[in-house]
């Protein structure tokens, strides 16, 4: 008879379930943990649960998992996991930080190239058999200014791979290091500084108190009138009525999104304008990045309920595609107990 029992209550890679079942200790459950009923009944005899953004783990869901001894999260972003009252009722966090920065860099890239050219809107038109070449010039990247708010793991890759495009990369960071900026071609400056210059701005800040609505009313007056937005870290940070309201009075020249304050989000004013483009939080869905992700979260709750160590080969394929530069100054997966 399995010892644990582990609950997978948001679309993991396969890989998880057979990281976690490897040693016979652990029974695997899965739920849908969007239905809150069901997560709360199924959490009652759970000794871990995973999550990937979808599932809500707050005081709620903790108070009703008597046995709960570790929330693993298959990703980066720990909003839909309350840190603090999980510190407080004595349960680990574990999240996969470094899982999915490539997958999430790569989009937030194809987003900004998509926005310079109107890729998603000349592709309707020309399937509505409307050959509008006139309708959808864009902009080079090449010479213009791109301002990185948040030069983390995600936002240095991001820097990295738009430098190539020749761009002038500058960021906004107040806790990144001079000689890590140094050595990916980017400039430091304020907020001030960026918002003024940026003809390109992409955000890749995690969602905190300090961080939600930092692009609101007072900055997206501060800016530029042909500056395109995208945001492929949380909904929130960029607040999407004001985000509105420059698009619409032409403040900016445009927006991509693949995060909203709400998720599922399916029907958004914003979604009606023609100079937004808009994906479903696609930054981390990727074989590879999911595949990443499962593991190391199901070897973090394997440690935490075990005690058995994390195999080096599970961390082996990712670091060699994450420049050195950037996995150093980061934290360890294990955020909290
Ligand atoms: N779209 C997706 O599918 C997807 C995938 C992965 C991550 N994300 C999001 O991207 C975010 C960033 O991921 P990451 O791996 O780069 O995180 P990270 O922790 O490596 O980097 C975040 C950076 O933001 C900086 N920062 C924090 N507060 C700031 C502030 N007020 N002003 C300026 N800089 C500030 C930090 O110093 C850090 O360098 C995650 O928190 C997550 O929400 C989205
Ligand atoms: O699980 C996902 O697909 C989203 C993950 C991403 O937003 C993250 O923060 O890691």
């Amino acid at each position: 008879m399995s010892q644990y029992v582990v609950l997978i209550a948001d679309a993991l890679s396969p890989h998880a379930a057979e990281v976690l079942t490897r040693d016979g200790s652990v029974e695997v459950r899965h739920v849908d943990g969007t239905d809150r009923p069901t997560l709360l009944a199924a959490l009652a005899g759970a000794d871990a649960v995973l999550v990937r953004s979808a599932t809500r783990i707050d005081a709620e869901a903790l108070a009703a998992a008597p046995r709960l001894k570790v929330v693993a999260r298959a990703g980066v972003g720990l909003d839909n996991v309350d840190v603090t009252a999980a510190t407080a009722a004595g349960v680990l966090v574990a999240n996969a930080p470094a899982s999915n920065v490539v997958s999430a860099a790569e989009h937030a890239v194809a987003l900004l190239l998509a926005l310079a050219r109107h890729v998603p809107q000349a592709h309707a038109a020309l399937r509505d058999g409307r050959w509008a070449r006139s309708s959808f010039t864009g902009v080079e990247l090449a010479g213009k200014t791109l301002g990185v708010l948040g030069l983390g793991r995600i936002g240095s890759l991001v820097a990295r791979r738009l430098a190539a495009f020749d761009m002038e990369v500058i960021a906004y960071d107040p806790y990144a290091d001079e000689e890590h900026a140094h050595a990916l071609g980017v400039r430091l400056t304020g907020l001030d500084e960026l918002l003024a210059r940026a003809r390109f701005l992409t955000v890749h800040l995690p969602l905190t108190e300090g961080t939600a609505g930092l692009i609101g009313s007072d900055a997206l007056r501060r800016v530029r009138p042909d500056l395109r937005i995208v945001n492929a870290a949380r909904g929130g940070i960029v607040d999407e009525q004001e985000l509105y309201a420059a698009l619409k009075e032409g403040r900016i020249a445009g927006a991509a999104l693949d995060v909203y304050a709400q998720e599922p989000c399916t029907d958004s004013p914003l979604f009606e304008l023609d100079n937004v483009i808009a994906t479903p939080h696609l930054g981390a869905s990727t074989p590879e990045a999911q595949e990443r992700a499962g593991t190391q979260a199901a070897e973090s709750v394997l440690l935490a309920l075990t005690g058995m160590p994390v195999p080096e080969a599970v961390n082996a394929p990712l670091v060699s595609c994450v420049p050195d530069a950037v996995d150093a100054p980061l934290e360890s997966p294990v955020h909290a107990l």
